[in-house]
């Protein structure tokens, strides 16, 4: 073949065949291309060599087309990594029922409704909350590659949780090590979009938080709790458990933070005030705001329409959290 046919060729190749083209021989009208397909799924290889052919077709000085497509061994044994999610950040609570779903919901949202590619790990594995709190009941996650690929939300917010695996009710009754693996699952999913993470913890300090931390590696955490039971003793075990997991602790969210009567629009304090916030500046860490109590938020994470996802103060009260959780990241 004289170099300007094979010059030629090349120039009639599609882009993407151009690319991966290994080799091209031209014999007494006979093309040999050779291609290099690693990667392709079988779809993809039948593609691109029926626009080869249709590419080289037309060219005067070939008679007959024939192509091979050759992958790399070693990339294709290699078993398929899981992608790797930049960052995750866990959502942890010394203890539970302080809203550390509701918040890390919330904040998911808030966080893709300002432009994140986020996704949602409910590592509750023994109470999982996030399928109603995101409105994906029923819903059931399928398997590629033995890895399990996230339900879609309508709020922007793909998400994995014990929920969708389970029957509705079911009891989970799992000593540690299944526990762990189940949340290694979640973790391990199609997360490959997410730029971001967020995985609400178990509620509490144990053996399953400490591995998931040590085993992924968030790259921070926020801490939630409400005003009266962020006594220094469960704000200091919270962070314990993150520092342990060599995990920075972000901040503390004071949530369920005064209560504003939907009658007469007056503000209480049914958990005292102040209490996170303090113990924040005891931690020496960032106290990332407070969210109100209020009955409207209760409603919206049981009906699966998170509050963040509409408009109003309690909103913009997530919307300033995921400002700082993002700008936090950005300065990392
Ligand atoms: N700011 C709030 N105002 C009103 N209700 C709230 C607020 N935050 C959470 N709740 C409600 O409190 C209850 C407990 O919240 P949530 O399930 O988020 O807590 P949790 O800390 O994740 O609990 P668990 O430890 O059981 O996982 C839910 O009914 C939720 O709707």
């Amino acid at each position: 073949m004289t170099s300007d046919a094979g010059d030629r060729l090349k120039t009639l190749l599609p882009e993407s065949a151009a690319a991966r083209l290994q080799s091209l021989r031209l014999s007494e009208g006979r093309a040999t291309l050779v291609l290099d397909a690693t990667g392709l799924a079988a779809g993809d290889r039948e593609a691109m060599e029926a626009s080869v052919r249709q590419a080289l077709a037309g060219d005067e000085a070939v008679a007959e087309v024939r192509v091979a497509m050759m992958a790399d061994k070693s990339a294709a044994a290699a078993p398929e990594k899981p992608a790797v999610v930049q960052k995750i950040i866990a959502v942890g609570s010394g203890k539970g029922g302080v809203g550390k779903s509701t918040v890390a919901t919330n904040l998911a949202v808030a966080l893709a409704r300002s432009g994140r590619k986020v996704g949602l790990v409910d590592a509750d594995i023994y109470g999982p909350s996030q399928a109603r709190l995101l409105g994906t009941e029923g819903q059931k996650p399928v398997a590629h590659d033995n890895r399990l690929v996230p339900v879609a939300s309508q709020w922007g917010v793909p998400v994995l949780s014990m929920a969708h695996l389970s029957d509705p009710g079911q009891a989970i009754a799992w000593r540690g090590p299944m526990a762990s693996g189940a949340v290694t699952q979640l973790l391990e999913g199609h997360w490959d979009d997410a730029e971001i993470l967020v995985v609400d913890l178990p509620p509490g300090t144990g053996d399953i938080q400490l591995t998931m931390l040590q085993k992924f590696k968030p790259a921070g955490a926020v801490i939630v709790s409400t005003p009266q039971d962020l006594a220094l003793m469960d704000a200091t075990r919270a962070a314990e458990l993150f520092a342990k997991g060599g995990v920075p602790v972000i901040g503390v969210v004071e949530n369920m933070a005064g209560y504003i009567c939907p009658h007469c629009g007056e503000v209480s304090d049914p958990f005292g005030a102040g209490g996170a916030e303090a113990a924040a500046r005891t931690m020496d860490t960032a106290f990332l705001g407070r969210i109100p109590l209020d009955i409207a938020i209760r409603r919206e994470g049981d009906a699966g329409t998170p509050t963040a996802a509409g408009e109003g103060p309690q909103a913009e009260a997530f919307a300033a959290l995921a400002r700082s959780i993002a700008d936090w990241l950005d300065s990392r």
